[in-house]
């Protein structure tokens, strides 16, 4: 973890004003400000249908916020899924969503292919070529660097889930993002792998990009963010370092449905 050093006259890395989200009669989010500042990881807690993935879901572009309006580094950002990697967003799903018919190295290879001129090099030109021999490259060294890079030829459901989950975390690298978003990134894992996973993650700030991560495993939330935000039925009820989210009432009070004096 660091300490905040946030430059009050830069601008956050992403900015969530007043975001709401309607389904219907239901309020999923209600008024949800945030700021996510460069080079820090924020964790989004809360209870089931506390309104993370929804979080989650906006800031991917998933579907637009029925109110409110979000920055990416000082600009007005409107999100859309198969634009994220251009707007320096990568992100991780909790399906891990790893195409089964391509290898590892190609399917982190994908994660670069929207930031690449040819994509996967459709077609045999020279320069096509010479674009899929850099995203090859660029592969390995993702895969190297999560320490997976052993199992480059395989194909993924070949592979142990705690294996997968790392290829698709190297997919989400791979395009060296400024904002990186993390959807449950431990489910399915052991103890073991969520302690690898959480040292991979506290890598990810070393050159400046913010990670958002949404989690249900407190442990790894508490042990990895510079700050938390607590959802509750769609409202954010708290914010603060993990020390200050530890001991706040109303967080208790949301986790374990217990009456607060
Ligand atoms: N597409 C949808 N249509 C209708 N209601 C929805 C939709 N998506 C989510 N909701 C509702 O919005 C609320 C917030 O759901 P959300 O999935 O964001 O919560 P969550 O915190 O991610 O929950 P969990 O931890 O169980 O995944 C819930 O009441 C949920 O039933």
């Amino acid at each position: 973890m660091q300490e905040q050093h946030t430059d009050r006259s830069e601008p956050p890395r992403l900015r969530l004003d007043n975001i709401t989200v309607r389904f219907g009669g239901l309020t999923a989010l209600d008024s949800v400000s945030l700021d996510i500042p460069a080079g820090r990881i924020i964790g989004v807690m809360g209870p089931n249908g506390a309104g993370k993935t929804t979080l989650f879901n906006v800031i991917c572009g998933v579907f637009p916020p029925s109110g409110g309006s979000l920055e990416l580094d000082g600009s007005g950002f409107t999100p859309k899924p198969h634009r994220l990697t251009r707007h320096g967003v990568a992100r991780t799903l909790q399906g891990l969503g790893l195409f089964p018919g391509l290898s590892v190295r190609q399917n982190v290879a994908a994660g670069l292919a929207a930031t690449s001129h040819r994509g996967l090099g459709l077609l045999a030109l020279p320069g096509a070529v010479r674009d899929e021999k850099r995203l090859a490259v660029r592969a390995m060294e993702a895969l190297d660097l999560l320490g997976v890079a052993a199992y480059a030829d395989a194909l993924p459901d070949t592979l142990p889930y705690g294996i997968r989950k790392k290829v698709a975390l190297a997919r989400a690298l791979v395009s060296e993002p400024r904002l990186l978003l993390l959807d449950e990134p431990a489910g399915g894992l052991g103890h073991e792998d969520i302690e690898e996973l959480a040292n991979i993650i506290r890598t990810v700030p070393g050159d400046g990009c913010s990670v958002v991560l949404v989690e249900h495993h407190v442990d790894l939330v508490m042990a990895v963010c510079d700050r938390i935000a607590v959802l509750d039925f769609g409202r954010l009820i708290a914010e603060g370092t993990p020390a200050e989210i530890g001991a706040d009432p109303a967080v208790a009070d949301a986790y374990l449905g217990v009456e607060v004096a």
